[in-house]
Order: C-alpha cells, then sequence, then structure tokens
C-alpha cells in the first residue's frame, strides 16, 4: 500500500500485508496491492472464496489456509500483529515452519510463504519501539532461559506484560513467543499471584511457565502469550461497547463457567473478573478464552474459607465484598480492610460474571449509573435490574433469567458455578457447547503435533483439479494464481 494511503487510513488500520510476488510454473511473477489489517478484522487467504478475503484456488492451499490480524491494546500502543496457520500443509516464517494451528507473533518486514503456492511479504507499517524500553523500565533482558522483548501486550495498574522468548538451539520451525508479566513487588513480599498460577493447569487458565525476581524486587511471571486481545477490546468495535450474539455470549460464559468451577474446586477466588482480564486466542466467535490476572486472587486452600478484603474493581464487585461509596472511610480504597465482619467467599467470582454476560448481551454495565465509583456501588448494592430497555428486547428470557440469577445481592439465591451449569439457558444447549468444548477449545490448548513433512501432493484429496479454477463472486481481493 502507498505510504500516503496508508497514513490517510491510520487510526483503523494496523497494518498492511504487502504481497511480495505469487509463483507459477517458476516464471511467471504477479504483484497486487497491499490488503490492509483493520482493528477488529481478520484477514484470512485461502480456497473458500466466501470465508477469504484473498483467494487463491491453488490445491496445495487450504480451504482456509492462515489468517491475520491484529491487537492494539490500548490507543497509545503500538499493534501486535498475529498470524495463525489453518491449514494441512502449513506456512513458512522466514523459511520457518509454524506448527499446525499455531499462533505466530510477526515482526516488521516478515515473510510468509505458502510453501509450493505464492509468497508473501507481511510488511507492517507500525512504530517500532525503541530497544532500551527495558533498561529504562530497569528489567533484566536476559533471565535464565528467556528474553525480554520491548514489546508491550499489555499494562495495568501492577505491572507491564512484555513479549519473552525462550531461547534455544534453532530448529526448523518458528519459536513460541510468551508473555512475560513484570511486577514491583515490596521487598520479601510473597509473590501471591505466581504461587497461585504455578499449581494451576486448565485450558481456561493461564498458564504460568516460571516465575524469577530480581534484585530490583521484580518479580517476572513467564506465561503462554494469548494472541486474541482482551474482551474489553474484541466488544470496543466503536467508541462504544457493542452487544454479541447469544450464542456467541453463551460460548464464552460456558468456557468462563469452566474456569470458576475448577478454580472453587481448588479453592482459588479470582476476585477481579471482568472484560479486561478475560483474554482471546484468536479474535473471532468460538474461540477459546482464558483467565489472566490473578494479581488479587485469594488462595483459600489452605486457612479461611471466607475473605474480609475490600479488593476488585467496583463495576464488576459484588455488593458483599463491601466496597463503601464513601472513599473516605478507607485509606487505600481498592486494598483496604472490610468493614462488614460476615466476610463473602467464591460466590463474588458469580457476580462479576453476572456484570460480564449483562455487558456481552446488551452492551451496558447494569450498575454503571453516572459512572462515578460511589453510584456505581450504590447501584450494585440495591441490585435493580432494568430489562425493559431496547437493548434487552431480542435477548431470550432463558439469557435474562440468567443474569438476573447471577446479579442476585442475596448471596445464598445467587448461583455458584456448579449450579449455573444447571440453569436453563445453559443446560438447553450444554450438548452443542460440550461438542464445541471438546472439539475446539480443548484441542487449542495442548501442544499441537509437529507437521514433519512438506509434502503437500501425497496429501492432495484424489478429486481436486490441478486445472485453473476461477476465484468466483468475490467482494474483497481476490487472487487466482493458477
Ligand atoms: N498472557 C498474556 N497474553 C496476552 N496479553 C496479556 C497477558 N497477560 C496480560 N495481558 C494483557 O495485559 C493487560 C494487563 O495485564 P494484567 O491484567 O495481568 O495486569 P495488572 O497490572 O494486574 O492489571 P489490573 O490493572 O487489571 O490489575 C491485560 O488486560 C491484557 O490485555
Amino acid at each position: 500500500m502507498a505510504a500516503s494511503t496508508f497514513e490517510s487510513l491510520r487510526g483503523q488500520v494496523l497494518g498492511a500485508l504487502e504481497p511480495l510476488t505469487v509463483h507459477r510454473n517458476e516464471d511467471v511473477n504477479l504483484s497486487f496491492a497491499a490488503v490492509p489489517i483493520f482493528k477488529n478484522k481478520l484477514v484470512k487467504i485461502g480456497r473458500n472464496n466466501r470465508e477469504c478475503d484473498i483467494v487463491f484456488s491453488h490445491p496445495s492451499i487450504s480451504s482456509i489456509h492462515c489468517m491475520f490480524w491484529a491487537i492494539r491494546f490500548d490507543d497509545d500502543s503500538v499493534p501486535m500483529h498475529y498470524v495463525k496457520d489453518c491449514s494441512l500443509n502449513g506456512i513458512l516464517i522466514n523459511g520457518l515452519l509454524l506448527k499446525r494451528g499455531q499462533t505466530c507473533l510477526l515482526e516488521d518486514e516478515d515473510v510468509i510463504t505458502i510453501p509450493n503456492a505464492c509468497d508473501y511479504r507481511f510488511q507492517a507499517k507500525i512504530k517500532m519501539l525503541t530497544s532500551d524500553l527495558i533498561e529504562q523500565l530497569g528489567f533484566q533482558v536476559n533471565v535464565e532461559s528467556w528474553q525480554l522483548t520491548s514489546k508491550i501486550v499489555g499494562s495495568g495498574t501492577f505491572g507491564h506484560v512484555l513479549v519473552a522468548n525462550e531461547k534455544g538451539e534453532p530448529t526448523k520451525y518458528q519459536p513460541r513467543s510468551y508473555a512475560v508479566k513484570i511486577i514491583k513487588m515490596k521487598p520479601n513480599r510473597l509473590d501471591k499471584e505466581a504461587k497461585i498460577l504455578l499449581r494451576l493447569a486448565h485450558p481456561n487458565v493461564i498458564k504460568v511457565h516460571m516465575t524469577f525476581s530480581d534484585n530490583r524486587n521484580n518479580l517476572y511471571i513467564f506465561q503462554d502469550l494469548i494472541t486474541g486481545g482482551d474482551l474489553f477490546s474484541y466488544l470496543a468495535k466503536t467508541d462504544c461497547l457493542s452487544p454479541i450474539s447469544e450464542t456467541e455470549a453463551l460460548v464464552i460464559i460456558f468456557q468462563i463457567l469452566h474456569a470458576l468451577k475448577y478454580l472453587h474446586s481448588q479453592g482459588v477466588v479470582h476476585r477481579d473478573l471482568k472484560l479486561d482480564n478475560i483474554l482471546l486466542c484468536t479474535p473471532e466467535p468460538c474461540t477459546r478464552i482464558v483467565l489472566a490476572d490473578f494479581g488479587i486472587a485469594k488462595d483459600l486452600s489452605t486457612k479461611h474459607s471466607r475473605m474480609h478484603t475490600v479488593v476488585g474493581t467496583p463495576e464488576y464487585c459484588a455488593p458483599e465484598v463491601g466496597f463503601k461509596a464513601d472513599r473516605t472511610a478507607y485509606k487505600e480504597f481498592s486494598r483496604a480492610a472490610t468493614m462488614e465482619q460476615h466476610g463473602y467467599d467464591a460466590k463474588c467470582d458469580l457476580w462479576s460474571l453476572g456484570v460480564i454476560a449483562h455487558i456481552m448481551l446488551t452492551g451496558i454495565s447494569p450498575f454503571y449509573g453516572d459512572g462515578s465509583e460511589a453510584s456505581i456501588i450504590r447501584n450494585a448494592k440495591v441490585g435493580n435490574l432494568d430489562m425493559s430497555t431496547k437493548q434487552w428486547t431480542k435477548v431470550s428470557e432463558h439469557a435474562k433469567s440468567f443474569v438476573r440469577s447471577l446479579l442476585e445481592t442475596n448471596v445464598m439465591r445467587r448461583l455458584d458455578s456448579s449450579r449455573s451449569f444447571q440453569h436453563p439457558w445453559i443446560a438447553k444447549h450444554k450438548g452443542h457447547l460440550e461438542k464445541i468444548y471438546q472439539k475446539k477449545i480443548i484441542p487449542d490448548s495442548e501442544p499441537k503435533q509437529y507437521l514433519e513433512e512438506m509434502n503437500w501432493k501425497r496429501k492432495l484429496p484424489k478429486s481436486v483439479k490441478l486445472s485453473p479454477t476461477p476465484a468466483l463472486n468475490k467482494k474483497a481481493r481476490k487472487i487466482d494464481i493458477s
């Protein structure tokens, strides 16, 4: 794409796929216009002319061969560009094979090759961060077998999350990228988040590989890099949060319930469940989701059965947790000891899930009021839900009842993570949801088979014609290389 065109689209376009060459019989070179990568939009390449933005009717190319997208954490951050292999025959990045089903973080100017078919040059017009960023922040670049990069995937109240790579002997495979969350610790403070995460293993809970403390009291938590951005960005398609379909919301809620059932059975309460802490593996419906940020999670498996500390984010916080609308009652709003003597239990996570479900179905945060902390806390305490607004008109009665059962101020009457599966909204679709879970979600979390051979001809279905096939009815940019 010409620089001027790209500049004029800045803001919506997070990068571009710039074709390098397309080979056929080693003597034809075709070139074509660059394909912009928009926020919240996948660019798919493959044979399927209904699904793909770029269509190659070459027999070595799968129906959807690979897809590209870009994630930008917020307006100030540099977009991350990813490619996911969805093919039988694989793709190469700078000559290294991507494992089947794997997602790879791309660099500016990376060359993506579809073997035996065509070459792509990925050229994202992105501003690169300066390489001394890590030093500026006082982080250690090399930590045992890991190397930190300057790429920031996200930031929060407690730290930065950067991309890290594991050092090792080069192989023919594209190395995986990881994330490292770096938190400033008080000297000798226990790394509670890391301790909790290291003992957990679940497809919908962030996987932690290693932790390390440097001599400046920075704690490094090395974990899987989750590549589809967070649920907040996914819903923030415009300036406001947009609702998603009931089916799409169900698939997400079903996974969060699986994660919560597992966590609560392990005695772990998340306590800060919100859109920002729910990560997507790809920015598309029916993807695997992963709960992250266990910074204020509580491990009850060792001692107490109830908690008494006021923590979390007011918008998602259950009324029994004890936020007071009057901030002056607390020295430190989010970390103060509750005045309420009864404490609270794991059901506070189900309240937060109710807020998340409400937002996913309507785009509205249920207790937002005028947006001030005081009004949010007051509204949640009263717990009134107005489901007569136009945003609810297309939502089923079962879905509304589910949200009501979670946003129940009476803790005894609120559903817990096990009983939520029996609610009619979930129970009615359980067969279908289980099928998606077993076929799509669990396999995505397991290590992939290596694609050993690039002998694509052996794998061709017998019925595929090797003669040219025109690409039909293409709305977007479609290319026939046959
Ligand atoms: N493993 C990961 N893979 C990809 N992105 C991640 C990962 N962990 C965190 N992020 C991104 O970084 C952001 C901040 O991370 P995290 O929520 O863990 O930090 P925090 O300082 O504890 O935030 P908070 O202010 O919500 O407490 C997340 O919202 C998410 O977008």
